[in-house]
């Protein structure tokens, strides 16, 4: 089963997604996505190769944003594809069936046709406003994630969901009431001053006080 706290990376340049990166595994994240927006191809390669060797030192999960190419590119561990990227069956056909593809998801309808279409997890939000990312979806709220994962259970629909969008510490008990599996988060670990504390602290919560 996957990790239930996945890092989200930040940083504008290599080095500086670099930097964050290794922090994050150095505090104990064993799930890295590198989302680097913008980039020159060559860039993103150059970084992913980067990433790709710690995550193997660390025995962490690598997942690529976005680009599927470069996932099969660089043999990453998955991709995790939004609304407007390549479409998820189109990605398990060329990654197969061994790499994970995460998507994202903002309604029930999202998930079913994403569980239809060989989806391994999906990564539901935005929970609250944040500016990591521009464009949000409607924001869901607590209310919003206890609906969707309601119905998710009423129909018998089974898949490791993420919150995302600008959770912090004191929202992941109350999220994971809701019947989530876990949280993608890039802020607040970013950002953290005690990256170990706040992970270790991530995890009690999410493991309901059982580190493992
Ligand atoms: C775990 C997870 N969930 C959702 C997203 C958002 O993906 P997307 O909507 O494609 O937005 P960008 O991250 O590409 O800006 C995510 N990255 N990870
Ligand atoms: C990529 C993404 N998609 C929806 S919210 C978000 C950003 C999550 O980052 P943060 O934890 O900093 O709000
Ligand atoms: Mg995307």
């Amino acid at each position: 089963m996957y990790s239930k706290l996945q890092y989200i990376s930040q940083g504008e340049t290599i080095e500086n997604q670099l930097y964050n990166i290794h922090k994050a595994l150095d505090a104990g994240c064993n799930w890295i996505q590198m989302r680097f927006k913008n980039q020159t191809q060559k860039d993103a390669f150059t970084l992913a190769e980067a990433v790709k060797f710690l995550c193997e030192k660390y025995t962490a999960n690598f997942i690529v944003n976005d680009d599927l190419h470069l996932t099969k590119e660089i043999d990453a561990c998955g991709v995790h594809l939004g609304l407007t990227d390549t479409k998820i069956d189109e990605a398990r056909a060329i990654l197969g069936a061994a790499k994970i593809i995460g998507g994202t998801a903002n309604t029930f309808e999202d998930i079913e046709n994403h569980v239809k279409n060989g989806c391994d997890y999906i990564g539901l939000g935005p929970f609250r406003f944040t500016a990591t990312k521009e464009k949000l979806s409607p924001i869901l709220g607590l209310s919003g994630y206890f609906d969707i994962l309601q119905k998710l259970k009423k129909n018998k629909i089974d898949i490791p969901v993420y919150a995302i969008g600008g959770i912090t510490l004191r929202d992941v008990n109350p999220l994971m009431e809701t019947g989530i599996h876990g949280i993608a988060v890039s802020g607040i670990i970013t950002e953290s001053d005690e990256k170990e504390k706040l992970i270790q602290q991530l995890n009690e919560k999410l493991h309901g006080n059982i580190i493992v």
